[in-house]
């Protein structure tokens, strides 16, 4: 397929996607169903095309001073893709397969306006229902912010050191640029694809089979490193879902001690299975449902709660739930967020630490609900920002931003993922 072929694909997906309010990935995969004659690289590009177009939404619009499919997808390529309109319509003339020329007015429009004169909630790519949120947890740094998470995101891998070391893996993927990342000490990073381009999949390689690596984004294998985890712990990982942060733990414990991966519903737990047995660990074992947690109560030093949230810390990925996510779901999300850490804090041992995370930048999710624990259970206590950090990571301080009761990771300061983390030491012991 040529441009116009992309383009005119994209601009469908983007259709439907917006028609029937669907996640992104479901209405690519539609497409690539009804469309079997299109091969990888095609729908690569298209979906280069639509995640821009998703990430960029009000930028590419503002550009086109409209805000239809076509509008966001031409926006995007001139955004992301350094095209221009003089470009594209090269591109498509005399492809039957392209979408209509563009017009003397979109031709205009993209000669005419600039970002950089753009409303700040045009150029933050941000939600109106969410301004006040954003603009709360980052301040004067609110536009970069969220420019950041609008941004195509890195493939970040982390070495499973029960069974390679980085240097291991960083030989194993050489042809693929990838680099040790700046903060995580396991971590690998593979750059965010340019153009048309992808990302290679790591996952069909030998060396994932015999469980070398995991994809998780280093800012997801930093907060499990601030956690704490050490060789010979009792750990309870309350919110365990797919155990991302369970196999993070189990190799910071060199697979000794035990670590209880819990998750209230028992299909988000089942991956878990299959990745311990490719990672080695032996060091877990899961649990469904609070009944089974009873002999646990006051014996963990460890309890890790990776609370359900709005994910708004992963919107360079999921740029489709940004428009999604509704003021309801945010209320949902916090209530069932504090409901957690009431249950959750009942199993750490008198001296333990609860650690909570989100991968959301919302203060309502971090900030606002770490008060409200604190305020509720006075013998928990907020262990120091500054020196949890730099116990960790040195004198990195000035790339994280650092509360008094937690710490915030984000793509524009510590080029991850965006994370909340907050560890809290019980009384006594
Ligand atoms: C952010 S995800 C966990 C991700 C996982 N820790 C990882 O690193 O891959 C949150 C998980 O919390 C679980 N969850 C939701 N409500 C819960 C509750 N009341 N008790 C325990 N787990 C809950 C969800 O099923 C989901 O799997």
């Amino acid at each position: 397929m040529r441009l116009g072929g992309r383009l005119a694909a994209a601009i469908d997906v983007l259709d439907d996607i917006s028609h029937k309010n669907r996640p992104a990935a479901d209405a690519l995969k539609d497409w690539g169903k009804a469309h079997r004659f299109a091969g990888a690289g095609d729908r690569a590009a298209i979906g280069n095309i639509v995640y821009d177009a998703l990430r960029r939404r009000r930028s590419a619009a503002w550009l086109m001073d409209d805000e239809a499919s076509r509008s966001i997808a031409i926006g995007a390529l001139c955004l992301e893709q350094g095209m221009d309109g003089a470009t594209i319509n090269a591109a498509v003339e005399g492809d039957q397969f392209a979408p209509p020329a563009l017009s003397q007015r979109e031709l205009d429009a993209l000669a005419t306006r600039r970002l950089v004169d753009a409303p700040d909630a045009d150029r933050a790519d941000c939600p109106d229902l969410f301004l006040e949120e954003v603009q709360s947890g980052f301040a004067d740094d609110w536009v970069d912010e969220l420019a950041a998470l609008a941004a195509r995101p890195p493939l970040d891998l982390r070495v499973n050191t029960l069974a390679a070391s980085r240097d291991k893996v960083l030989a194993r993927l050489q042809r693929e640029d990838a680099v040790a990342t700046a903060l995580a000490s396991e971590g690998i990073r593979i750059p965010p694809v340019e153009g048309s381009g992808r990302h290679p999949n790591v996952q069909a390689d030998q060396a994932f089979e015999d469980g070398w690596f995991e994809v998780q984004d280093e800012g997801s294998q930093i907060v499990a490193e601030l956690a704490g985890a050490a060789p010979g712990m009792q750990v309870l990982d309350y919110c365990a879902g797919a155990g991302g942060k369970t196999l993070a733990l189990s190799a910071m414990m060199e697979n000794t001690g035990q670590i209880f991966a819990h998750d209230a519903e028992k299909h988000r737990l089942s991956p878990i299975h299959e990745r311990l047995r490719r990672a080695g660990a032996r060091n877990v074992q899961a649990a469904v449902g609070e009944a089974s947690l009873e002999p646990l109560r006051g014996m963990m030093d460890l309890v890790l709660v990776d609370a359900p949230c709005t994910g708004s810390g992963t919107w360079r990925r999921r740029p489709d739930a940004k428009w999604r996510l509704n003021e309801r779901q945010l209320a949902i999300r916090t209530r069932e967020q504090f409901e957690i850490l009431r249950k959750a804090c009942n199993y750490v041992r008198p001296g333990g630490r609860m650690v909570y995370i989100t991968c959301s930048v919302f203060p309502e999710e971090n900030q606002r609900q770490i008060e409200a624990f604190l305020a509720e259970n006075p013998e928990f206590a907020a262990n120091d920002s500054e020196s949890l950090w730099q116990e960790r990571f040195g004198e990195t301080t000035h790339k994280v931003r650092l509360d008094a009761n937690g710490i915030v990771l984000s793509p524009a300061r510590t080029g991850t993922d965006g994370f909340f983390l907050s560890v809290m030491t019980r009384a006594g012991g």
